[in-house]
């Protein structure tokens, strides 16, 4: 059985969902519970697995008005989204204050290299599209200067820098709130002949 686009009560209705689902995952990542624990956990997860993968939502396509409900970094129906907020500046670029979880650990204690990356990737992507060159990303350039920690506030901003044809680029960063800057980010975008001229 197939589900139509939700509703905005069924959206209302996962958004707490979600939000239980990221609680638990936060949980899994730090239990200390003991196997007979774990186990039993395991077992009542499976049955309620079994319960919501019995109905399926089709999937978005791009530019409608839920597109991006289940995008890994802003989706608001995607738990392992962190979930990011995204602000357009009004001079243009974007801005994200996020406090990243032992979720996403890489090295002990701080924040996972990739993570930092796919957020970036998708801070960048914004930029873009806010200014009318929306595209999917070819390559992406990181540059670690200091660790990401989690647990406290980190500050991402991008914004475009310039287009060739298709082709389009923009930077990004990531900072601690008094202007530190942790990594760096340049990403070159291609509008794919099929994109919607307006994102
Ligand atoms: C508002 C909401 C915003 C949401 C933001 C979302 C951000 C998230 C972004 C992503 O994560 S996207 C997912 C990850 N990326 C992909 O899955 C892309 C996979 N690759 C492709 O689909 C195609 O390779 C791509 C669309 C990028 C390019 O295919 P095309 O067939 O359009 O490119 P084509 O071969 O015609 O080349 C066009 C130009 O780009 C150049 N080019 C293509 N791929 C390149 C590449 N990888 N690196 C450098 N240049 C590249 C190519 O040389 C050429 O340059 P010139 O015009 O100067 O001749």
């Amino acid at each position: 059985m197939t589900l139509e686009a939700p509703s905005a009560s069924t959206y209302t209705a996962l958004l707490a969902l979600v939000a239980q689902t990221r609680a638990l995952m936060d949980a899994v990542v730090a239990t200390g519970a003991d196997d007979e624990e774990i186990a039993a956990v395991t077992e009542e997860l499976r049955a309620l697995t079994e319960r919501l993968d019995a109905v399926r939502r089709p999937p978005a396509e791009v530019g409608e008005p839920r597109w991006l409900m289940g995008n890994a970094v802003v989706g608001a129906a995607n738990p392992f989204a962190p979930p990011i907020e995204i602000e357009y500046l009004p001079g243009g670029g974007v801005r994200a204050e996020q406090v990243f979880r032992p979720l996403h650990e890489g090295p002990p204690g701080l924040v996972h290299g990739g993570v930092s990356a796919m957020v970036l990737d998708h801070l960048l992507g914004t930029a873009l599209g806010a200014v009318g060159r929306g595209g999917l990303t070819a390559s992406l350039t990181m540059t670690y200067r200091a660790p990401v920690p989690f647990g406290t506030p980190v500050v991402a901003t991008a914004e475009y820098t310039r287009s060739e044809g298709r082709k389009s680029w923009a930077d990004g960063r990531m900072a601690l709130p008094d202007g530190t800057v942790l990594v760096e980010a340049t990403g070159l975008f291609i509008t794919p002949s099929w994109f919607p001229g307006e994102l």
